[in-house]
């Protein structure tokens, strides 16, 4: 694909939304930079055939995407997902390289994935796909090269087979190549919980700056899932009051308040928010929970859930955006225009991947970390990056969303003034 000069802007609307545009266009960044920025550094397509249980052979469309190594390894995650395309992934590992930028973490965006269904998979079929996608990749991973780590579909024991593949093949033991393993393994202890805790740290600096004492501060969750419930539970600890929340079943609503633990409890027995009746709380349709009246809004479910029609009935000071990309491209200006702050998904959500950047560090030193050790680091390095995007914010007089946009701008022109 040849880019001209002309098509470079839509390229970045479409790769890193408005909000990155705007910052990219007042960035004074050079146009070989913008050049070198606007396309993946590799996209690699492959069928993968896996011999199915009842004898026939069918075969599946994989991809791996590296976005830039500017920093370091590529590193991202690999999803078993049925919707997996091209497209989606190269955003993903655009937005992924971004977040590294604005975190300081030595490694490049990337993103890869099959198209496949894996919960129609057995087990022995899935694990032949993951050992079989782990192969195609042939060089192009390793510790120094391109880092995988778990995504949609894919869990600890998918990323187990794809690090013992990865060893055999080199005939070594190389723990580095391969993240989200189970801790035996060489993972790292305390990464289930590293996005909310991430979060919290961010939170917490953001209400400071605000002068906004935490304690009774309300808050909604769209998406009760390992990001959004831990949170929900760390929140709660720390004196604020959820007043609504929801999973892809159903939502809930209680202005006196919801027990964040008992919804958790419920998601841990494997049963959805539909199934609950709590004290005083009234059933609402899942998306109707960015709409409640709370001081915080936290979408942690999945991209664009904020449309422009919810924007127009928001009823929030803040939202914390976990999921990457919640709001809606034509919705960010009617937030804004509204007053509401955003705490932006590249430092609000950027614990799980500093916990990933731990888990690498570690498994390079040959050290194990305690939980304590990687909590303790991992709250340094989250109220670093918090403290910087709200020092830009205040120095330039933009908003910490654009000031976290130019943040990476900074880090990406300095790697790739060359
Ligand atoms: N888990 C992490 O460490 C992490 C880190 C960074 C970003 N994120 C982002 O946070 C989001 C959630 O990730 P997760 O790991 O918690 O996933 P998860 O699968 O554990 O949880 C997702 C939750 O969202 C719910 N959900 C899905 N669609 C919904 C809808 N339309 N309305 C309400 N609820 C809905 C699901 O029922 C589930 O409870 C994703 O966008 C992910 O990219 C997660």
């Amino acid at each position: 694909m040849l880019v001209m000069p002309e098509s470079i802007d839509p390229i970045f609307q479409k790769l890193g939304g408005a909000r990155f545009a705007s910052a990219l266009a007042a960035s004074g960044l050079s146009e070989d930079i913008k050049l070198r920025l606007s396309l993946p550094k590799a996209v690699r397509r492959f069928n993968l055939p896996v011999r199915m249980d009842d004898g026939s052979l069918r075969i599946f469309t994989g991809w791996r995407l590296r976005y830039s190594d500017c920093f370091g390894p590529t590193k991202g995650g690999v999803r078993f997902h049925p919707a997996t395309n091209e497209e989606d992934l190269t955003g993903l590992a655009f937005r992924l390289l971004l977040k590294c930028a604005v975190n300081g973490l030595p490694h490049g965006g990337a993103a890869g994935g099959v198209c496949v269904d894996p919960k129609k998979l057995s087990s022995r079929e899935v694990e032949q796909l993951a050992r079989g996608y782990l192969n195609a990749l042939g060089e192009e991973v390793g510790p120094d090269v391109d880092i995988l780590s778990p995504d949609l579909g894919t869990d600890a024991k998918t990323m187990g087979w794809m690090a013992d593949q990865f060893n055999m093949t080199r005939r070594a033991c190389i723990p580095g190549a391969i993240n989200g393993k189970p801790p035996a393994l060489g993972g790292i202890p305390g990464r289930p919980g590293a996005t909310a805790r991430g979060a919290w740290n961010v939170l917490r600096l953001v209400l400071e700056e605000r002068r906004l004492a935490a304690e009774g501060l309300t808050f909604a969750v769209q998406g009760y899932g390992s990001a959004g419930g831990h949170l929900a539970r760390v929140l709660q600890a720390n004196g604020l009051r959820l007043v609504a929340a929801s999973d892809s079943t159903s939502g809930l609503h209680a202005e006196a308040g919801l027990d964040a633990e008992a919804i958790w409890e419920a998601r841990e027995a494997g049963r959805g928010i539909s199934s609950l009746s709590l004290p005083g709380a009234q059933a609402l349709a899942a998306s109707e929970v960015l709409a409640v009246k709370a001081d915080i809004i936290i979408p942690a479910a999945t991209a664009n859930q904020i449309t422009a029609e919810i924007a127009a009935r928001l009823q929030c000071r803040m939202i914390l955006e976990i999921a990457n990309a919640p709001i809606s491209p034509d919705a960010e200006e009617i937030v804004t225009s509204k007053g509401i702050e955003i705490i932006p998904d590249v430092v609000a959500n950027a614990g799980g991947i500093t916990m990933s950047h731990f888990e690498w560090a570690q498994n390079r030193g040959g050290a194990l970390w305690s939980a304590e050790e990687a909590r303790s680091r991992l709250d340094t390095r989250m109220i670093a990056t918090a403290t910087r995007m709200l020092q830009v914010a205040r120095s330039r007089n933009v908003s910490p969303a654009a000031a976290a946009q130019f943040l990476a701008l900074e880090q990406l022109s300095a790697a790739l003034s060359r």
